[in-house]
C-alpha cells in the first residue's frame, strides 16, 4: 500500500515485511582510467570501517583499465561491467562524454539480484553506519534535497530569484512564477530498488527526453517525482551547506560526505579553489585521506565485508518545506 510523506513522518505505517527479504547492497560507479577510482577505494574502506554489513558493487564502463579492476577487487569491491548508456540522437553533439558518463549510471537498475541497493558516488565518505537505511519502507525513492545557491545553478529560475528548498522561507517562491518547482534531489546518494520492468521504463523515457544541464540527476529527479521522498541532509551532506546553509548544519552528525564542490575531490585537493580553505573543509578533506591511508581497514582476502550487526537504528524522514 503507498503512503504519503506525512504517514510516514509520523510514522504511522506498517513496517513492509518484503524490505525484510532479499539481498541487499550499496553500490557505485566508475568510468576511465583517471583518478576517480581513488574514490571508490576510499568509499570501501570507509564503508568497512563504518562496520557496514553490505558489499560494496562498483558498476564499472568497459574503459575502466584492468588494473584499477584489480584494485578494487582486492578492496572487497564486486566488480560488474555495465554497457554505457547513450543520450538520445540528436543531441550527441554537445557533451557527449558528460552524458554517456553520468546516464550510464542508469544501468544500475540492472541489478536485480539485489532487492535493494544504495547508491553512492564515487566522491562520497561513509563516516556512519547507514544499513538502518534498507529498513525504510518499500516503494519509493529515498534521496537527499540538493541546494540551488552554488555558481552551478547560474542560468535557472532558482538562482535568478535566490530561492533555495534549504531555507524556502527566506526567499519566497513569487506566485507569479507559478507553482514552486517540486522537490529536487541530488543524485550523489539515494536508495532504491532494482528491477528489469523500471530500467526499461527509465531507458525508454530517455530516449524522448533531451539532455540537460545535470544530466542524470535532473533525469532521475523528473522520473521519480511522485515516489520521491526526502531524507535528512546527513546523509547526503553537499559541501556547499556549510557556506550556504549554515544554521542548517549539524557537523557532528554528519553520516555522509559528499565532496562535490569545486575543488573538494580530497584526492585532487590543492586548497585554492574559493571555500576551499576554510577550517571545516579541511577537517573533512583530512577525515577521507584518514580512511584512505588506513592500511588496517584494507580488505583481507576471505573475510566478509561486515565485522558485526549494523546498529538498527530508527527511520527518519524530513519534513517537506512549505513551499513545495
Ligand atoms: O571521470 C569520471 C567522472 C565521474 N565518475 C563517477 O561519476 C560520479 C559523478 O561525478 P562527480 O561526483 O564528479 O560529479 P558531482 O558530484 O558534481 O555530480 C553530480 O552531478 C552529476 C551531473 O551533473 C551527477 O548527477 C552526479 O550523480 C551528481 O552527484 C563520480 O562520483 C564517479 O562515481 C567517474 O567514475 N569518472
Ligand atoms: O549535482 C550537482 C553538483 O554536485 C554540483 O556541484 C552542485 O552544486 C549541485 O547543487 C548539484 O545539483
Ligand atoms: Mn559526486
Amino acid at each position: 500500500m503507498k503512503m504519503d510523506s506525512r504517514e510516514m513522518l509520523n510514522g504511522s505505517f506498517e513496517m513492509d515485511q518484503d524490505c525484510c527479504k532479499g539481498k541487499r547492497a550499496y553500490v557505485t560507479f566508475l568510468a576511465g582510467n583517471g583518478d576517480y577510482v581513488k574514490g571508490v577505494v576510499g568509499l570501501a574502506k570507509g564503508l568497512r570501517k563504518a562496520k557496514s554489513k553490505y558489499p560494496l558493487v562498483v558498476a564499472v564502463l568497459p574503459d575502466v583499465p584492468e588494473d584499477h579492476r584489480k584494485i578494487l577487487e582486492s578492496q572487497g569491491c564486486i566488480v560488474r561491467e555495465i554497457e554505457p548508456v547513450y543520450p538520445p540522437l540528436n543531441h550527441t553533439q554537445f557533451a557527449m562524454a558528460y552524458y554517456v558518463i553520468n546516464y550510464s549510471k542508469l544501468r544500475i537498475w540492472e541489478f536485480v539480484e539485489y532487492s535493494k541497493m544504495i547508491y553512492l558516488d564515487g566522491d562520497i565518505q561513509v563516516f556512519g553506519n547507514i544499513d538502518h537505511l534498507f529498513e525504510y519502507p518499500d516503494g519509493y525513492f529515498y534521496a537527499v534535497m540538493d541546494c540551488f545557491c552554488e555558481n552551478t545553478w547560474n542560468g535557472t529560475p532558482q538562482r535568478q530569484i535566490g530561492y533555495c528548498q534549504q531555507c524556502p522561507e527566506k526567499v519566497q517562491w513569487p506566485p507569479e512564477m507559478g507553482p514552486a518547482p517540486p522537490l529536487y534531489f541530488n543524485a550523489g546518494m539515494f536508495l532504491f530498488e532494482p528491477s528489469f520492468e523500471t530500467s526499461y521504463n527509465l531507458l525508454q523515457s530517455l530516449e524522448v527526453t533531451p539532455p540537460t544541464s545535470f544530466a542524470e540527476q535532473d533525469f532521475l529527479n523528473m522520473f521519480f517525482k511522485d515516489i520521491y521522498r526526502p531524507i535528512p541532509s546527513s546523509y547526503n551532506f553537499v559541501l556547499a551547506m556549510l557556506w550556504r546553509h549554515p544554521e542548517n548544519v549539524d557537523l557532528d552528525n554528519v553520516k555522509v560526505v559528499h565532496y562535490c564542490a569545486a575543488g573538494a575531490k580530497p584526492w585532487r585537493f590543492t586548497g585554492k579553489e574559493e571555500n576551499m580553505q576554510r577550517e571545516d573543509i579541511k577537517m573533512l578533506v583530512k577525515k577521507w585521506w584518514d580512511i584512505y591511508s588506513d592500511e588496517s581497514l584494507d580488505y583481507c582476502e576471505g573475510s566478509p565485508p561486515q565485522m558485526q550487526e549494523p546498529n538498527n537504528g530508527v527511520a527518519q524522514y524530513v519534513t517537506a518545506p512549505s513551499a513545495a
